[in-house]
């Protein structure tokens, strides 16, 4: 279990202590997914680098994995960030497989899981592309293939499925779904759709705009239940999430 107590976070600004997220408590069962949504602003990339350890000053309150106050990088952690992370001077192949070098994972053990993705994110004909040479949509296809190559114990991801078209979207969300069904990997991930929210997050916490603080923690019925998305129930549950959000943006 990944536990996050009286976690608050700053940035320094020319003159100021300028805060990002306060006082944020919360926890995410081992195996279980995690959305964070919330107005623009309100810190959730903040609060996913606290959890990942890259936020190195400025913070304060304690995250524990399992009850121990583990230094992240000693936990085989996955983080995607919203600018995908890639390396401009190596090619496609080369990033996908640089999570599982760095955290000396043995590729060999790899090698069909990594043929799986490549054609389920479509990257077939790309491998020996260099970042620049893809468009936006892929290059985050690259930094998902990274991040569930690695098939890590804790997987952090800033906005996945941002740039994807619609549809796209849609079928590399099933892509992730159908992944953490067969590993149950603890995942945090940010999202500004409402809808990826429900359809992949377990739990669903919602930011205040900022300085971000838990405006709601919601154990989301509707997880994985696609077929329930025309439902009276879904909608209204979609709705009153869309009006939370409406009124924090409002207030
Ligand atoms: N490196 C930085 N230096 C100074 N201020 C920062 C820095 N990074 C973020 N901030 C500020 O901290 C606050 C939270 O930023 P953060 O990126 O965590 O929000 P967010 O909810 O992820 O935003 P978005 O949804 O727009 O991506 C914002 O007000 C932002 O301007």
């Amino acid at each position: 279990m990944i536990t996050i107590s009286n976690l608050s976070a700053s940035y320094h600004s020319d003159t100021e202590l300028v805060p990002a997220i306060t006082d944020i408590s919360c926890s995410i069962d081992t195996g279980t997914t995690c959305a964070v949504i919330g107005p623009s602003g309100s810190g959730k990339s903040t609060f996913l680098r606290c959890i990942a350890g890259l936020q190195k000053n400025g913070y304060s309150g304690k995250i524990t994995f399992n009850g121990e106050a583990v230094n992240p990088s000693e936990i085989n952690i996955g983080f995607m960030p919203q600018r995908f992370g890639l390396l401009p001077w190596k090619t496609v192949k080369e990033n996908i497989e640089l999570g599982c070098k760095i955290k000396n994972v043995p590729l060999a053990s790899r090698r069909k899981t990594e043929e799986i993705l490549v054609n389920e994110l479509g990257l077939q004909d790309k491998l020996e592309r260099y970042p620049i040479q893809l468009s936006g949509g892929e290059q985050q296809r690259v930094g998902l293939a990274r991040v569930f190559l690695l098939r890590p114990d804790v997987l952090l991801m800033d906005e996945p499925f941002s740039a994807l078209d619609v549809i796209t979207r849609e079928s590399i969300q099933k892509v992730f779904f159908s992944l953490w069904k067969d590993a149950s990997v603890t995942t945090v991930f940010v999202t500004h759709f409402i809808e990826e929210a429900v359809f992949l997050g377990q739990q669903i916490i919602v930011f205040s705009k900022h300085p971000g603080k838990i405006l709601s923690t919601i154990q989301n019925p509707f997880f994985g239940r696609k077929d329930k998305v025309q439902s009276e129930e879904y909608l209204k549950f979609v709705y009153n999430l869309r009006l939370l959000l409406e009124k924090e943006l409002n207030e």
